[in-house]
Formats: structure tokens, sequence, C-alpha cells
């Protein structure tokens, strides 16, 4: 098995079909260690199909998914079990966040420090930690986490009725808990206004800064995309376009002809 060097995931000839429809049709790219990458299409591109490949919510085809979980141990994202690869540093957020209202904003951050406890169901994740001590090492990481992020002074308040930027950032912090290697962010902009997806941008190159994780989004919008990535891959019917810095796939005229309808 190749060694990754400076990557921390590999696509390499994704292919998966549903009946006739190549949903993605032999695309390989990679990201490195500590890069912010956009994976971008307009709509039925095949953006989903792919997060959900890299998720093992789907079985491919067809290609290899490899991915540097912690100590650089090189994981095939084919054969292990999701939580496995959870606790080897891949995570993901979603598209609609989903936080617990009824606890507050410390505990559903500390859920997201549970992974090491065979979390993998909300009854499991709730579950106390196994000492006072451990609890109080989760407490102590929670709380710099939150510093971090800006919301600290929040930490005893319920998650309802919090404004969605702040629910945000308690869906990062909860994931910063699994000490992640790759986030992958599903449509972080959707339904985000200019200036939130102007603070999102922010909270994520700051994210990837302070934490040294590599972050692929997987987005539709390209404000954001352009904005944050060093790289991005564009895809449309399942097919690689182009892969470049924003500037490249700005002025890349099969990516502006598919994603823009420019002629
Ligand atoms: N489970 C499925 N069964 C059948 N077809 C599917 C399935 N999932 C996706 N597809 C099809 O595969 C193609 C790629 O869809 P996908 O959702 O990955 O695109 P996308 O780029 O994420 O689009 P969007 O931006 O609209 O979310 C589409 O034609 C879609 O209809």
């Amino acid at each position: 098995m190749s060694k990754m060097e400076n990557h921390v995931l590999t696509v390499d000839g994704l292919s998966i079909a549903f009946g006739g429809l190549k949903a993605v049709d032999d695309l390989s790219f990679d990201i490195k260690d500590k890069e912010i990458y956009g994976l971008i299409g307009p709509n039925g591109a095949g953006k989903t199909t792919v997060f959900n490949c890299i998720t093992q919510f789907y079985k491919p085809d067809k290609g290899d998914l490899r991915f540097k979980g912690h100590g650089d141990q090189i994981v095939d994202l084919t054969t292990k079990p999701v939580h496995d690869i959870i606790r080897q540093g891949l995570v993901r957020t979603f598209q609609n966040v989903e936080l617990i209202r009824e606890l507050s904003i410390i505990d559903n951050v500390l859920i997201g420090g549970h992974i090491d406890f065979e979390a993998n169901t909300l009854s499991q994740a709730l579950k106390l930690p196994k000492s006072r001590k451990e609890e109080k090492k989760y407490r102590e990481e929670a709380e710099k986490i939150l510093e971090d992020l800006g919301i600290l002074d929040r930490k005893d308040m319920l998650v309802g009725g919090q404004p969605y930027g702040i629910l945000k950032k308690v869906e990062f912090a909860r994931t910063l808990m699994a000490r992640p290697k790759l986030i992958i962010l599903d449509e972080p902009a959707a339904g985000l206004n200019d200036s939130e997806t102007i603070d999102l941008a922010r909270l994520i190159k700051r994210i990837r800064d302070q934490y040294d994780c590599s972050i692929l989004l997987v987005e539709h919008d390209m404000r954001l995309v352009m904005d944050v990535c060093d790289r991005i891959c564009a895809i449309n019917f399942g097919k690689l376009l182009a892969i470049g810095t924003p500037k490249e796939i700005q002025g890349n005229k099969a990516v502006q002809s598919a994603y823009l309808g420019v002629e």
C-alpha cells in the first residue's frame, strides 16, 4: 500500500452507477495534509454520491479510497466500519445541524469526545465517561475548543434557541472533539446569507490553522469555495472537469460552461 506521503485522502478511479446511470465515473483526486479542498459541480453532478462513498454510506462499484489516519496509518475506506474510520480521524458535519436542543452547548460538544467510548449511537454517546479523571480531561478539552471558537461564555446555555451561526460553531466544536485529520463539510453554506457565509469562511480557515486538519467542502455554492479553498475539484455528470486553484477553476472553460452556464 502506498505511503500517501503528504496526502490525507486519495480517491482513485471511483465509480458507482444507479441502474444505468453513472453517478460517479472513474473519478480521481487527492487531498493534501492541512489543505482546504472543494468538491463542486452543478445539480446532479455527483458530489453527494462521492461524499456518500467516502463516508461509507454507499459502496462504490470500483475504485480505491484511502485515508491517512492517526499515526499515519493508511486506512482502506471501502473495508473498514464507519466507527473505526471516525476513530481514525475522518469526521463529517451534516447539512442540517444535528444537535440535541435540550442539552447545554458543552454537553453537546462532550458527546463528540465520547467516540473513544465506542459511541456510534446516541444512547451509547450519552453514557458517562468511565472515570471522573477522564471526564475532567474531556471537559477541559471541550472548554478549550469553545474558547478557540469564541463561544465559551455560552457553554451552559441550552442549544435550543441559539442563533444558527452559534449552532454551526457548536457542531464544529463537537467535530473537533474527535481530533479530526479530515473534516468533511456537507454543503455548509446552504441557507446562509452573505455575511454568515463570510463568517463561516473565517471559521473554516481558523479551524484548519489551529487544529492542523484538512477540510473537504462538498458545496453547491461557489462563493464559499472560491473564498476558502486551496484547491478545487470540479465535476459534472460524475466525471472530472478540472482540478486547480480557485483562480484556475474560475478561468476554466469547461467549468464555466458546465457549472456557470457560460457558453
Ligand atoms: N440513491 C440513488 N439512486 C438513484 N440515483 C441516484 C441516487 N443518488 C444519486 N442518484 C443520481 O446520481 C446523480 C448524482 O447525484 P448527486 O446527488 O450525487 O449529485 P449532486 O452533485 O450532489 O447534486 P446536488 O447539488 O443537487 O445535491 C443524479 O443524477 C442523481 O439523480
